[in-house]
């Protein structure tokens, strides 16, 4: 679900004072809380989420049904392997190389929503309760992903229902990615994932306790600090293109560690594959597009094969 952008294997510090916006949710000022999100999806492209509706308690459960899975014995896990022939991307995957600038991780991949694109061989029969919690987790991702298109729709200007009717309305793919980044004996050689920017709409992430996301703004590489019970969102390139440049696509990479496993659960929200991409229609009367219509699967194809686009 992301282009590599350069792949700079060591990473340089980067702390810097500005922090990334934490939005809470609950706080009854519904106003104030939609300006946050569209102030922080203009300047960051990322933000985290806290007081937004989803129990501590299910979060644990996902983490935990997650962690059990990525502890089971390889060939348990190849089970549901990608088959090398796909050219989708479901599936587990592994790339665990020491070779310097290799890629440090290994995913499991597989869509969510709508309940028609589901292909349970992908998702795991161990834990057996996997099925369970991840369906509950995924009707409350689905709630709080409307909410925020919505915020982010009125924030063009436009009708609450905008954004998402343009990614395809009730067509809308919801997608788990879990990444396992386990210790690296060298940390300086390798990274989680190289940087990149998410070729979805929106990306709603839980991670464990190890830090290792960081996302570049003016030019500055920040920490993404854990917040416990926080979700942290990232804008992607599609989200980018249908406001028309408004919306910032955050780029990110992760970093991995020496001593200890990291592990993060993005849910992706991804258009329809045959949507068309493009400004959305209403913004245009006065600025003229910044970007060409393209259907998404095109759109993707031309980002994982670098390209051009536009
Ligand atoms: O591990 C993270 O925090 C972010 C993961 C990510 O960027 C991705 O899966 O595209
Ligand atoms: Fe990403």
């Amino acid at each position: 679900m992301e282009v590599e952008r350069d792949s700079h294997t060591s990473p340089p510090p980067s702390l810097f004072a500005e922090t990334i916006p934490i939005i809470d949710l609950s706080n009854p000022d519904e106003e104030l809380v939609a300006r946050a999100v569209v102030k922080a999806s203009q300047e960051w492209g990322i933000f985290h989420l806290v007081n937004h509706g989803i129990t501590t308690d299910l979060i644990s459960r996902l983490k935990e049904v997650g962690s059990e899975f990525f502890e089971l014995p390889t060939t348990e896990k190849k089970a549901v392997a990608k088959p090398d022939d796909s050219q989708d991307y479901e599936g587990y995957t592994r790339n665990l190389q020491y070779t310097e600038g290799e890629v440090w991780a290994e995913n499991l991949f597989h869509r969510l929503w709508p309940q028609s694109c589901i292909n349970f061989d992908y998702w795991p029969k161990n834990p057996p309760h996997y099925r369970k919690v991840t369906e509950e987790y995924t009707r409350e991702m689905k709630k709080l992903s409307e909410r925020i298109l919505g915020v982010l729709s009125e924030g063009l200007g436009l009708q609450r229902e905008a954004l998402k009717e343009g990614l395809g309305g009730e067509t809308v793919e919801y997608v788990m990615r879990i990444n396992n980044f386990p210790p690296n004996p060298q940390p300086d050689s390798n990274l989680g994932l190289p940087e990149h920017t998410d070729i979805i709409a929106i990306a709603f992430i839980v991670t464990n306790e190890v830090p290792g996301l960081q996302v570049s703004k003016d030019d500055h590489w920040f920490d993404v600090h854990y917040i416990p019970s926080a979700i942290t969102v990232t804008i992607g390139d599609q989200i980018l293109r249908l406001s028309n440049g408004k919306y910032k696509n955050v780029l990110h990479r992760v970093t991995v560690d020496k001593e200890k496993q990291r592990m993060s659960w993005p849910v992706f929200v991804d258009a329809n594959p045959d949507v068309v991409i493009k400004p959305l229609p209403e913004l245009n009367t006065d600025n003229p597009s910044k970007f060409k219509p393209i259907t998404c699967k095109d759109f993707k194809y031309c980002r994982l094969l670098k390209l051009p686009v536009d």
